[in-house]
């Protein structure tokens, strides 16, 4: 129970409650998208970048999206170079201590925002290699696969945006403002998923860490699961003799 958790516990919780409540379901609810700086400080923060950085200079990072050039013809080039972890790999212990984190602060968030979150996909380690590549203007659900909150955590330590680009824009549906997000250092940014946040990563001329994770909506979830078996069993019905 809380009276025998150790203090800075407490702490830590009581500070997670009063940004989910206080700053991030207003924001998601009004907005759509909120970001915070700081959100793990200096010491873990730099210990996520380390493992981050390792996974990077073992190559663990590679098979990342074909960048689609303005002709749209897919070219070898790549764009983000990714990999996923659950936290429990070796070496992942401080992406793991994150992940619990975000895990808290959305649960802590859950009721308010209309939504019944249980449940979330693996973590994605995405680097831009700093060729000038990006991601064109998508949406990460755009039909209904069960994604509801993008969840991404941002590791470049003095990023100016004027000189190595990467800005994350966002062109929050039927508003007439962008919303254009440096990837700085510490800095843990939510939004939703669906059709209500089309963005893009502008070309990066540095190297460009982040850590993303999705929380599925478990209602949303089910139903793509359920269409998904329908879908195959059809699919075997239609190719048997
Ligand atoms: C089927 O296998 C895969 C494997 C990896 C995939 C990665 C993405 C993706 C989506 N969004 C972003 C993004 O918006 N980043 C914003 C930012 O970094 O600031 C991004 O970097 C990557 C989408 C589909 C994928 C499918
Ligand atoms: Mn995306």
């Amino acid at each position: 129970s809380k009276d025998k958790m150790p203090f800075l516990q407490h702490a830590l919780d009581s500070q997670l409650e009063s940004l989910a409540l206080g700053q991030v379901v207003p924001a998601l609810l009004d907005r759509g998208f909120f970001y915070v700086d700081h959100f793990l400080g200096d010491i873990a923060g730099h210990m996520v970048l380390g493992q981050v950085k390792r996974m990077h200079y073992c190559g663990l990072l590679n098979d990342g999206q074909l960048a689609r050039r303005s002709n749209g013809v897919c070219r070898s080039i790549r764009g983000d170079q990714i990999t996923w972890v659950n936290g429990t790999e070796r070496g992942s212990e401080a992406v793991n201590f994150l992940l619990t984190l975000i895990d808290k602060l959305i649960s802590l968030c859950e009721g308010q925002l209309g939504k019944s979150i249980r449940a979330r996909s693996k973590a994605m380690v995405a680097c831009y290699p700093g060729n000038g590549a990006g991601y064109v203007k998508h949406v990460d659900n755009p039909n209904a696969d069960g994604r509801c909150v993008t969840c991404i955590y941002y590791l470049n330590k003095n990023w100016n945006a004027k000189e190595h680009g990467g800005l994350l824009r966002i062109f929050p549906e039927g508003k007439s403002y962008v919303a254009d997000i440096e990837p700085l250092f510490d800095r843990l940014l939510l939004f939703w998923s669906d059709r209500r946040n089309p963005h893009e990563v502008q070309p990066s001329y540095a190297t460009r860490y982040a850590i993303t994770v999705w929380y599925f909506d478990s209602e949303e979830r089910a139903e793509a699961k359920r269409k998904f078996r329908d879908l195959t069993a059809n699919s075997q019905e239609g190719s048997s003799p």
